[in-house]
């Protein structure tokens, strides 16, 4: 579906409730992850709701990169993973034989751990470059999907008149904002975000965190990161993983102050990890 610029924004003035919400917008059910004979991820289940934050956290090396990748089917493009179980997307499986995989793709954003707008392109281009890709020509209809999605990632009004820059002239921070930007451009459902503050300085990763608690009035939003204040301020739900399993999953706060599991516990207090 090409985007428009109309259904871009939210609508702020509808009644959207802030924080958990009405159901499940995805669900990953027994998904085990094959490098070779390497099992990364095994049996994970999660329900991930709609308009939250859920974060993912564990020790490196638990699988969390490996499971996210299963959630837009990013393994397809290498090749080098085996993914077994299902993911599906407002009940449908992502993969499922029928389904587009980039039809489905395109409903699953993704934002990396380091900023990388493409590094020719201006700021503008880089907000509109999925777009453009899905076909999107008309100049007025581009220029309103960079506003509302600059808009949305907290940083039209630090670029709004220097758009023809080249992008790699931004702070960390600010290209990191512009590739969320071009990720809620071609309007995704699902927004994944892996370890996406972790090269950004304190105030640049604060803007990110005050943008992940906007953004999930409209999104569902998962996240991984290695920073538990982080997952604390800005998740409604929390996984934790360990040598490729889910250990526990359940309110942030819970997680956090009523851990079910020694690991967790002690994973949460930072006596390893
Ligand atoms: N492309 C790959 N080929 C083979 N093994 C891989 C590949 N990617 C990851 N692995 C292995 O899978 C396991 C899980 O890695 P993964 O990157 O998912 O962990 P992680 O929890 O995201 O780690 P980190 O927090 O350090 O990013 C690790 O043992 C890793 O070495």
């Amino acid at each position: 579906m090409a985007a428009t610029a109309s259904t871009l924004r939210p609508d702020t003035s509808a009644e959207i409730p802030a924080g958990p919400a009405d159901g499940y917008k995805m669900i990953a059910e027994n998904v085990t992850v094959h490098y070779g004979d390497v099992c990364a991820v095994s049996d994970v289940s999660i329900k991930f709701h709609e308009r939250s934050v859920t974060a993912l956290i564990g020790p490196s090396g638990c699988g969390k990169t490996t499971f996210l990748r299963c959630l837009n089917r990013m393994h397809d493009m290498t090749g080098s993973a085996r993914v077994e179980g299902r993911v599906s997307i407002d009940g449908t499986d992502l993969y499922g034989g029928d389904v587009d995989p980039i039809y489905h793709r395109r409903k699953v954003g993704m934002v990396f751990q380091k900023p990388n707008p493409f590094p020719t392109m201006s700021i503008y281009d880089n907000a509109v470059a999925g777009v453009r890709l899905n076909g999107v020509r008309d100049r007025g209809i581009l220029d309103e999907i960079a506003r509302d999605a600059l808009e949305m990632a907290y940083l039209w009004d630090e670029v709004k008149d220097s758009l023809k820059r080249p992008a790699m002239e931004l702070s960390g921070g600010q290209q990191q904002r512009l590739c969320i930007a071009r990720a809620l451009a071609i309007q995704p459902e699902v927004l994944l975000m892996d370890e996406p503050a972790s090269a950004l300085d304190p105030i640049a990763t604060q803007k990110i965190e005050e943008t992940i608690t906007e953004l999930k009035r409209e999104y569902c939003i998962i996240i991984i990161t290695h920073n538990m204040q982080q997952a604390v301020r800005c998740s409604d739900y929390t996984g934790f993983m360990y040598m490729g399993k889910l250990i526990e999953f359940g309110k942030t706060g819970r997680v956090f102050t009523q851990p079910r599991s020694e690991l967790t516990s002690k994973y949460v207090k930072g006596q390893f990890g």
